[in-house]
């Protein structure tokens, strides 16, 4: 998604052997991942189901990346102008849409040479790649899949004769990798203007029987993506006064390249390893994933950018501090995590669709998941009906009344973002203080996410759940309450983004507002409000041997380290959510691979009073694996949708349903007056 150092662009604008005489650079927006009904013409419908995750129902894009991706794909077109071609833009599915075009080139006398596309790692990508590489067959036509170059480490420079030969663990592969800073490739040229093959007019390819149109405008393109997506998006409380955006950035190849130059010039770059794990507004960390995720920049355009100002190449950089000082702390750590990223594709390459699977890359069958589709619970448990739903429905609105993960959730829903520290600590807290499965959270994050990566988000949601590759697996726990009194000191994070809260001044209070003096809950306004007298959760804590709560209801230890004993909280001798008692499991247990046991406690995790909490660890394992594996197959377009769209804006076409689909406490069926909030992105 952008010209500059782009191997296709700069492959046919630098060498003279390539034999094209014209180019049609074409973007599809693909039904599977993308809501396109809103590009319908009038009087059509969509041959379509509605792009919506497998097992949550939730739209594949929401609309913060909508945007950022029709922001992105005009930029692009945009570029592509000023360097005298064009870009074509299309919805449907891959191979319709190449047929289609296709046939419109033949019947005007083109000879189609080639149709090249850039790899990408992910299930339904790969698919995508052979159906294109079919039709291509059958036409006669060359098809040709280039090396993604978007990454930090040119694949050919690895070293890993194969996607096996990666190791599971990111330092192992870090430290073959060192040093970071000799590894990327040079930058590709851009494309000077008039180099590249001459464009094709839209009127050769227009497809008038097309039930999807081709947008006119970035305006119309934007306004047709969003509009399907005002229904089906969570209830939250109204936008916080006063609060705004971490990633108030917009899409687009332009907007990455300033996004960059702002982040060395400012220093920030400089100061990225001490500020990196901030939650609040958009300096602490780079922002540049969501750029990073569409293609709109490239790691080493960003180490490029890093070096010039490292090696005082740059006079745009030349008034910053440490200008020509070589790598600084900042600059070295902006490296580290951009080879993290590296690292999650190179795991889809060698895990190929067990991304996907609940057991994920290690096979892990030992874990014990609840769903809000009972069939799909992996352990015997009698939680009351529609409990686990509730427990969802209240943990993606924010309401769950632990501070930390309530704040980034509705940050989450507000603008697209949420900063690193809160996605571990929401997926550590859905995945092990819970035991839900953790891909409802991975979907969640899918649709919400502006800078949504299929690699980045399922293993990082695999890693923070246990099954992915994390060496200390299940035994690294985020403590919430803990996190919050680490990295947000002030509790300044959970005030702004839950305004309920803004009152209290006790941390431990706004970490979890249950702890609550009953005389402040009427004095602040908080009694009644369910995340206050009924957490889903409530964790013990202690700081310098003394209890954080006043009231001291939790204050015995009842075993250390995840599980111990079934707690006494609330008098109800519960174990798991407040209220449900598990009994043993029933189910056989499968074995436990030696190399998926927990780690040894150590390091950055925490050992918590589980008083309330979890039973035992191992009471509970067995079953495994219900309908976890390779749940992603099969996407189809047959099937009656169920009546889901509660706002009713176009009905009437295929699709899956299912228990969570019909449920209409997923995704109330609620007209959103205004998506995003006005406040989320300021201009
Ligand atoms: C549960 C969970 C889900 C996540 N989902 C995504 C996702 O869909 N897309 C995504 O880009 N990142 C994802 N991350 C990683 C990380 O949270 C984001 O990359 C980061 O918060 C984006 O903000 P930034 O650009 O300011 O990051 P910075 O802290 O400035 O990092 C610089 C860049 O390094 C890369 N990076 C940093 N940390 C990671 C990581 N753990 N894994 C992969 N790349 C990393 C990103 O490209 C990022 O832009 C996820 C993390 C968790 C715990």
């Amino acid at each position: 998604m952008r010209v500059s150092d782009n191997p296709i662009l700069h492959k046919l604008s630098t060498s003279s052997d390539h034999g094209f005489t014209h180019l049609l650079p074409l973007f599809i927006f693909l039904p599977q991942q993308v809501e396109i009904s809103g590009l319908l013409r009038d009087g059509h419908e969509s041959p379509y189901p509605e792009a919506k995750s497998a097992l949550g129902r939730f739209w594949r894009c929401g609309p913060h990346r909508a945007k950022f991706i029709a922001k992105t794909v005009w930029n692009l077109k945009e570029n592509l102008e000023k360097l005298g071609s064009d870009l074509t833009i299309r919805a449907g599915a891959l191979e319709t849409v190449l047929r289609s075009v296709i046939v419109k080139l033949r019947e005007k006398q083109f000879n189609i040479g080639a149709v090249w596309m850039v790899e990408e790692e992910g299930d339904e990508e790969k698919k995508n790649e052979a159906a294109l590489a079919e039709v291509c067959s059958k036409a006669g036509i060359d098809f040709h899949v280039w090396l993604d170059e978007k990454y930090f480490i040119d694949d050919r420079d690895t070293k890993l004769a194969c996607p096996q030969d990666l190791p599971d663990v990111y330092t192992t592969y870090r430290k073959l990798m060192e040093p970071l800073r000799e590894k990327p490739r040079r930058v590709l040229a851009t494309p000077e203007q008039g180099s590249l093959p001459s464009r094709i007019e839209q009127s050769d390819i227009v497809d008038w029987g097309d039930p999807f149109g081709v947008p006119s405008s970035y305006e119309k393109l934007e306004e047709g993506l969003l509009a399907p997506l005002k229904v089906g998006l969570p209830e939250v409380p109204p936008f916080p006064e006063g609060a705004i955006s971490a990633h108030p950035f917009e899409g687009g190849e332009d907007n990455a390249q300033k996004r960059l130059q702002a982040l060395i010039k400012s220093g920030h770059a400089n100061t990225y390893n001490d500020t990196r794990n901030g939650l609040l507004g958009p300096e602490f960390s780079t922002k540049l994933s969501a750029y990073l995720a569409q293609g709109c920049i490239t790691a080493r355009q960003v180490h490029e950018a890093l070096l010039a100002f490292e090696d005082g190449r740059s006079e745009s950089f030349a008034g910053t501090e440490g200008y020509g000082e070589g790598e600084n702390e900042g600059t070295k750590t902006i490296r580290f995590e951009l080879l993290w990223r590296d690292y999650m594709r190179l795991c889809t390459k060698k895990f190929k669709s067990r991304l996907f699977y609940q057991s994920g890359f290690r096979d892990d069958y030992g874990s014990k998941w609840k769903s809000p589709k009972p069939k799909e619970t992996t352990h015997s448990q009698s939680q009351p009906n529609g409990e686990i739903e509730k427990t969802l429905k209240r943990l993606f609105a924010g309401t769950t009344g632990m501070g930390l993960i309530d704040a980034s959730q509705r940050e989450l829903v507000y603008t697209g973002y949420t900063p690193n520290r809160a996605r571990q600590n929401v997926a550590s807290f859905l995945a092990k203080h819970l035991n839900i499965d953790w891909r409802y959270g991975a979907e969640w994050y899918e649709m919400l996410l502006v800078d949504y990566d299929v690699n980045s988000n399922w293993a990082n949601w695999q890693y923070m759940s246990g099954v992915g590759n994390d060496p200390r697996g299940e035994a690294r726990i985020f403590n919430p309450v803990k996190q919050g009194f680490e990295y947000d000191k002030e509790g300044a994070y959970v005030k702004r983004w839950v305004s309920e809260l803004r009152g209290l001044e006790r941390l431990e209070n706004i970490f979890q507002a249950w702890t609550t003096p009953e005389g402040d809950r009427d004095r602040l306004g908080l009694a009644g409000l369910e995340m206050v007298e009924n957490p889903v959760k409530k964790i013990d804590f202690v700081v310098e041997g003394k209890p954080k709560n006043p009231r001291r209801p939790f204050n015995r230890r009842r075993g250390r380290g995840r599980g111990g004993g079934g707690g006494a909280a609330n008098g109800c001798g519960c174990g798991g959510l407040n209220g449900q008692r598990h009994p043993a499991a029933t189910v056989p247990q499968r074995p436990t691979s030696k190399d998926h046991r927990p780690y040894g406690p150590a390091g950055n995790f925490m050992q918590y009073n589980n008083t309330n909490g979890n039973s035992g660890d191992d009471a509970f394992r067995g079953g495994g694996g219900a309908n976890g594996d390779g749940y992603r197959g099969g996407w189809g377009y047959s099937g009656r949708r169920a009546d889901y769209r509660g706002g009713g804006y176009r009905g009437g076409r295929g699709g899956g349903g299912g228990p969570w689909q019909h449920n209409s406490w997923a995704l109330p069926h609620r007209q959103m007056q205004q998506w995003p909030p006005p406040m989320a992105t300021p201009r």
